[in-house]
């Protein structure tokens, strides 16, 4: 069951530079930064009430990150949706044609398990399920 959006993902080439503006637009500080090596890209997390922004810099040029930017430039990336079991999700995605980038739920940032939809399967929209580890 797809509960909420849980975060939407942006781009950016420069995270502090990105952190102050965002810092300024939303009139809060980021709660967290995290690194997540097996995407090579290093994640800051802003939430306004239930609503949380995830600014990611890419750590590697083999980066999702890096090679969106290159390809797109700086922008909204994907819109993650929190789900209660992602392992359901992702049966009920694959049974209903939905192409899936990885085959098992994968280690996120916060605290996450998670998976991709590939864009081309979504009317052009990156999507992300995540499923708070207990
Ligand atoms: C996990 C940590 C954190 C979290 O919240 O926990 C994250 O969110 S990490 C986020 C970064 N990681 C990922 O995005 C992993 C999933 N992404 C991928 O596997 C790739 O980025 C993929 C398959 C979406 C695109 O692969 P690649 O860039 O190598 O291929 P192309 O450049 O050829 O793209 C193919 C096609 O898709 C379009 N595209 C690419 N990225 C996006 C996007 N974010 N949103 C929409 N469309 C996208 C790209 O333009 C190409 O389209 P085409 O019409 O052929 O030009
Ligand atoms: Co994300």
């Amino acid at each position: 069951m797809m509960k909420n959006v849980e975060h939407i993902g942006i781009a950016v080439a420069d995270l502090a530079a990105a952190e102050a503006l965002y810092s300024a637009l939303l009139n809060t500080q980021p709660y967290k930064r995290e690194t997540v090596e097996s995407e090579h890209v290093t994640t800051s997390f802003f939430q306004i009430n239930q609503t949380k922004i995830e600014l990611l810099e890419a750590t590697a040029e083999e980066s999702a990150i890096h090679r969106f930017i290159e390809k797109k430039g700086e922008g909204i990336h994907h819109i993650a949706f929190e789900v209660a079991d992602i392992l359901a999700e992702m049966q009920r995605l694959r049974e209903a044609g939905f192409l899936l980038l990885n085959e098992t739920p994968k280690r996120g940032a916060d605290n996450k398990l998670v998976c991709f939809v590939h864009p081309k399967t979504a009317n052009g929209v990156l999507i992300e399920l995540c499923q708070e580890i207990g």
